[in-house]
């Protein structure tokens, strides 16, 4: 008796004892969606700061199936909601997840540079709902129907929020109104032109004539053309230096290298072009939207003077980016590359005026311009600004961002959910997007503005090339908690969801 106890019962009751560990340690498992980091899909969230376009209010989001079916305005403490599924963030602010209408993520052809699951990663990790992918910089272009099945193709179980496509308007595609149909007929929310060399050999710029084309064609679907509004006026400014000269390494010589002239030329021909979109115009329908705008001067006060003629004037609006406005050119040392971007970083004037045209309404919206490359091409040994990638890398820290340089001018929770999420929304023809209201989808980011943080290299970013960014080094306060993705929360504390279930999102 004594060895079968030893023989055979034992071991059974070790088989069952550890079964039963299995099975404990994989049961919460299975019942957590792979998408989502809460199981459920009707459920509350709650704290002292929701901002809803009404105001900053207390209360309770309900959430179901991926949409917000109610808003509740009161003391959420428990009452109404006892006994049901509610995560509380207390303090804490809930406000539109943001919604980034220009970031370049390279895939696929140069996923080495970002790619769809990285991207989005840092995205989802910086509060970043969904986001408009650029048609240039991957390879091949997004140019044509079939590109663009290429792009969605790639995106297919990497996205880990909601990513929309830009097609490109070039000149192989501006005359061929049936390839430029075949692309806006796939789904891209509209097109995106250069008005000088993109630097990315299948992307070549388009003159005022090809823009005229696209405007015609972009009318019948009422979606936007977006511009890098930059013409090349005359680059004697490079011209006798020589590889290897050491004023290649001054930011001063690459700043005058690419003057405000340019935008102003560039804005000054686009808003000609754009006066087809007024109404009755052979491009009504049509809208024009200028990217990353640096130059707080002639060229704001061109757009100012468009927008002065409002609803009988031509359509169009303006973004510029976190970069504009967090940094300035007296700033930045000679040979950190990191900061070359075109249009370039300008003067400290300059970047006070930017932040009150973003203050007083004359420029609409906030991008990240995410542009990363693989750091050997940043040059960061010569420090030749002149031959580096220009591109800034940022997309996972732009609210912390905007919110740390805007303490300045006193920028409010509503302000920065009105550039970052309420715009980008209607300049992407998403009804469903950018306010936290019933009938749109859940769509949140929560976090905590008093919280400071130091963006070192320990900070866990989820960009392919960290060291890249300009803003490694700064002390930044307001940090991502949480992000919802229709109702899935894909992000919190530190952890993504197992699996990436963002949309692509494709126009109709
Ligand atoms: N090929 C690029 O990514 N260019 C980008 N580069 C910048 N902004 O420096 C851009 O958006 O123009
Ligand atoms: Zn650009
Ligand atoms: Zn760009």
């Amino acid at each position: 008796m004594d060895d079968v106890l030893r023989w055979r019962v034992l071991p059974m009751l070790v088989l069952l004892a550890s079964s039963l560990v299995l099975y404990v340690r994989i049961l919460p498992k299975k019942s957590i969606s792979e998408c989502s980091l809460l199981p459920y899909d009707h459920y509350w969230i709650t704290s002292k700061r929701i901002v809803t376009p009404q105001g900053v209010i207390t209360g309770a989001v309900e959430v179901r199936e991926g949409k917000i079916v109610s808003l509740v305005e009161s003391d959420y403490q428990r009452g109404s909601l006892l006994g049901r599924k509610v995560v509380d963030y207390g303090n804490a602010v809930i406000m539109p997840g943001l919604i980034d209408v220009h970031a370049h993520l390279d895939e696929p052809g140069r996923v080495e540079w970002e790619g769809f699951s990285s991207g989005t990663k840092a995205a989802a990790a910086g509060g970043v709902t969904t986001l408009v992918d650029m048609p240039l910089n991957s390879f091949p272009s997004t140019v044509s129907e079939e590109t663009l099945r290429m792009k969605v193709e790639a995106a297919q179980k990497k996205i880990y929020v909601d990513v929309g496509f830009w097609g490109g308007l070039v000149p192989d595609n501006a005359f061929n109104i049936s390839m430029l149909e075949g692309l806006l007929h796939a789904g891209v929310l509209g097109l995106k032109s250069f008005m000088c060399p993109s630097g990315i050999n299948d992307f070549p710029m388009t003159n005022s004539t090809h823009i005229k084309e696209g405007l015609y064609v972009l009318a019948k679907y009422n979606r936007p053309l977006l511009v890098h509004a930059e013409v090349v006026l005359d680059s004697k400014n490079n011209e006798g230096l020589l590889d290897g000269d050491p004023s290649s390494r001054s930011y001063a010589t690459y700043l005058k290298s690419r003057p405000p002239s340019w935008e102003e030329a560039a804005i000054k021909d686009l808003l000609a072009v754009a006066q087809d979109t007024k109404p009755g115009g052979q491009a009504e329908g049509a809208h024009v939207h200028i990217v990353h705008l640096s130059d707080a001067k002639a060229s704001l006060d061109l757009i100012k003077d468009e927008k002065r003629n409002g609803p009988n004037g031509a359509s169009i609006s303006v973004e510029t980016c976190p970069h504009y406005l967090a940094f300035a050119a007296e700033e930045i040392a000679d040979g950190d590359t990191r900061f070359k971007c075109a249009p370039p970083i300008r003067d400290v004037t300059n970047r006070q005026n930017l932040w009150e045209a973003l203050i007083d309404g004359h420029i609409d919206m906030l991008s990240s311009d995410h542009s990363p490359s693989v750091p050997e091409l940043k040059l960061f040994d010569e420090g030749d600004f002149l031959r580096a990638w220009g591109g800034i890398s940022s997309l996972q820290y732009v609210l912390p961002i905007t919110w740390t340089y805007g303490q300045k001018y006193g920028v409010s929770f509503p302000q920065i959910a009105t550039w970052w999420s309420e715009r980008p929304a209607k300049l992407l023809g998403q009804k469903y997007k950018g306010a936290i209201i019933s009938g749109n989808d859940a769509d949140f980011a929560v976090w905590e503005p008093e919280v400071e943080f130091e963006l070192d290299e320990n900070y866990k970013t989820y960009h392919k090339h960290p060291n890249i960014s300009p803003y490694i080094g700064r002390r930044l306060s307001g940090k991502v908690l949480a992000t919802f993705v229709r109702g899935n929360l894909v992000f919190s504390e530190g952890s993504h969801a197992p699996a990436a279930c963002g949309s692509p999102i494709l126009a109709k």
